[in-house]
């Protein structure tokens, strides 16, 4: 019999040489960007009292809070990638042994002109020549990558444009953040970090010293200290316009990974991609000063190539030099930016895409390595004399490292990531190739003594100590996969005592679960499994957050509290206003008919 739906005539096809060629599409490409676990949800709602399974531990009291990319209309282009959705924020609320849900929407100024004309208007990832004329000069920014608690507000953020403010507990979104005036840089990153010793925030940019859309390669480094106060400021000059998407954070220092993900300007004016993998170019690792930074203190330090996956500790040693771990792929990740064959003719990144291995990667960098000036079109780069190879490589394969954000900035011992583990059956026939990565496991990593440098030794037996620490992981079943793993701390636990929250992903019946599990006992499997009754989507980062520090800063931050409600920014960013300007000096020019 024939499926009821087989029974309309066939709508044409809205994209025409993959373009959006209907003001009224009434479907997304079918494509695997828009398909089984990244179908767009588009939803927004609350739930209370979800469904679980196990006990939530009930200690437990605070705010899940995570953000996934979810389109909202059908593309402009068919090709449209999963990283340029809308943010969609979940967060899930536990308390007495109870969960509750709440989803919504980031309003960005995109989301707001997109909501007026009920269709897509900003074109391709990051590249403002492929959108409408109607959204030239908006703030083009997604918000899709991280939601961050910072001082009373939710920060939503994507590493091409300014935070947006929402509340946390409506989840409202409040407005543009600009930090009362005092950031006003055209990027943010979606990794800033906390120093617990000190209450600072140390956060960048890249692509910052113009528009954020021209391949800029300045680099900027701020601290923001525990009252909201600009501290640091400095800029840098990056040898190439290329991605830093994530940061290490140590008592002194700041290393900022540069991936050989290249922008290029010609090619983003021709309506191409924003960034194109370079299998010849170097990694690089600028280290820069906390404090007082100047141009030409960064060292860059070069090794051989490789793609940057998230930072798990950065922490010094007694000789000053600095430890930093992060994954490290052997290969181009996001296959969706492929080589430039005008650049790197001849290679093919998406046919190694399943065979890529992902290890954790300890580099040292020494920041008073010798370095040499090296003039570059666009400035002088300060760049090592000797090039740096990993201390050592673990081949813990996942990738989202987290650990205990109580040891940021210090000597650590455990970091959890979503790992792949290919010798796990996988359903194939249930459920197709495993949109966003066959992450079936959540895997929990302890270094052994000599690599913890703290001078403390690990409780316990030491038998099971390989060449680099213990593994101890969750595999769930040959239909899961799971989202990136945040740390939950126990109070006054030593590090590593309490829990892993993350998403499930059930790729066969495409459905979300939440597990919370033991965080020192992942092998032990889930203390309580909390269903969601439908799909959200994969997701990037998320954070716990403490109800005692919501509530905290929700008196703070009332009329009448001592810091008062959140102020959004009201002015148009540098940027915007030299665009408008420009276009308003275009206009009168022609309407005045001064050209005749
Ligand atoms: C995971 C990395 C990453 C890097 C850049 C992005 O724009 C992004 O959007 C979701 C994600
Ligand atoms: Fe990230």
């Amino acid at each position: 019999m024939a499926h009821i739906f087989s029974l309309f005539p066939e709508t044409p096809d809205p994209y025409i040489d993959g373009k959006l060629t209907s003001d009224k599409p009434t479907k997304f490409p079918s494509t695997p960007a828009f398909a089984s676990m990244n179908k767009p949800s588009r939803f927004e709602g609350s739930i209370l009292n979800l469904e679980y399974s196990g006990t939530i531990p009930p200690s437990l009291s605070g705010t899940f809070y995570r953000i996934q990319p979810d389109t909202r209309f059908p593309p402009l282009y068919a090709s449209d990638i999963h990283f340029n959705g809308d943010g969609a924020v979940s967060a899930i609320r536990i308390h007495a042994g109870q969960a509750d849900f709440l989803h919504r929407y980031v309003r960005t100024e995109r989301y707001n002109a997109e909501t007026l004309a009920r269709r897509a208007l900003f074109g391709r990832y990051r590249n403002p020549h492929t959108d409408n004329e109607s959204v030239k000069g908006v703030i083009r920014t997604a918000s899709n990558t991280n939601v961050v608690f910072y001082r009373g507000m939710l920060l939503a953020m994507k590493e091409d444009g300014p935070p947006f403010a929402m509340d946390p507990d409506t989840l409202e979104t409040i407005g543009r953040y600009d930090f009362e005036g005092q950031i006003d840089a055209p990027t943010f990153t979606a990794h800033p970090k906390f120093d617990p010793a000190t209450g600072e925030m140390v956060c960048f940019a890249y692509e910052a010293g113009g528009d954020g859309s021209d391949c800029s390669v300045d680099v900027v480094v701020w601290t923001i200290d525990g009252d909201g106060k600009k501290t640091e400021e400095a800029w840098y000059k990056a040898p190439f316009a290329g991605m830093i998407h994530d940061v290490g954070v140590s008592e002194n220092w700041v290393v900022l990974p540069l991936t050989p993900l290249k922008m290029d300007r010609g090619r983003m004016k021709k309506g191409g991609n924003k960034f194109a993998w370079d299998p010849e170019e170097d990694q690089w690792y600028g280290v820069v000063p906390r404090r007082g930074g100047r141009a030409e203190d960064i060292v860059w330090f070069r090794a051989d190539n490789g793609f940057h996956g998230h930072v798990a500790g950065c922490y010094e040693l007694p000789t000053g030099e600095v430890v930093f771990d992060l994954t490290v792929a052997d290969g181009n990740v996001f296959f969706f930016f492929p080589p430039d064959p005008s650049v790197t003719p001849g290679f093919d990144s998406v046919a190694k895409r399943n065979q890529l291995s992902s290890p954790t990667v300890r580099w040292i960098f020494d920041p008073k390595a010798k370095k040499s000036a090296v003039e570059y079109p666009e400035g002088t780069v300060y760049v090592a004399d000797e090039r740096v190879k990993p201390a050592l490589t673990w081949a813990t394969n996942g990738e989202f490292s987290r650990i205990d954000d109580r040891y940021v900035t210090k000597p650590y011992r455990h970091f959890w990531q979503a790992v792949v583990d290919p010798t796990k059956p996988y359903d194939f026939a249930k459920c197709g190739p495993p949109a966003g990565g066959l992450f079936n496991t959540l895997g929990h990593y302890t270094w052994s003594d000599e690599h913890v440098h703290d001078g403390s030794s690990a409780s316990g037996s030491k038998a099971e100590v390989g060449k680099y620490g213990l593994e101890d992981t969750y595999f769930p079943g040959p239909t899961m996969t799971f989202q990136e793993p945040t740390f939950i701390p126990k109070e006054g636990g030593a590090e590593g005592e309490g829990y892993i929250i993350a998403l499930l992903n059930h790729l066969d019946e495409l459905r979300n679960d939440v597990v919370i599990l033991d965080a020192l006992h992942l092998s032990k499997g889930p203390l309580a499994v909390i269903h969601l009754p439908l799909k959200v989507k994969l997701g990037l980062h998320g954070n716990w957050v403490d109800n005692r520090d919501i509530e905290a800063w929700k008196a703070r931050r009332a009329e009448g509290g001592d810091v008062g409600p959140v102020k959004v920014a009201t002015e148009p960013l540098p940027w915007q206003k030299a665009f408008f300007a420009k276009r308003d000096a275009e206009k009168t020019k022609t309407t005045n008919g001064t050209d005749h």
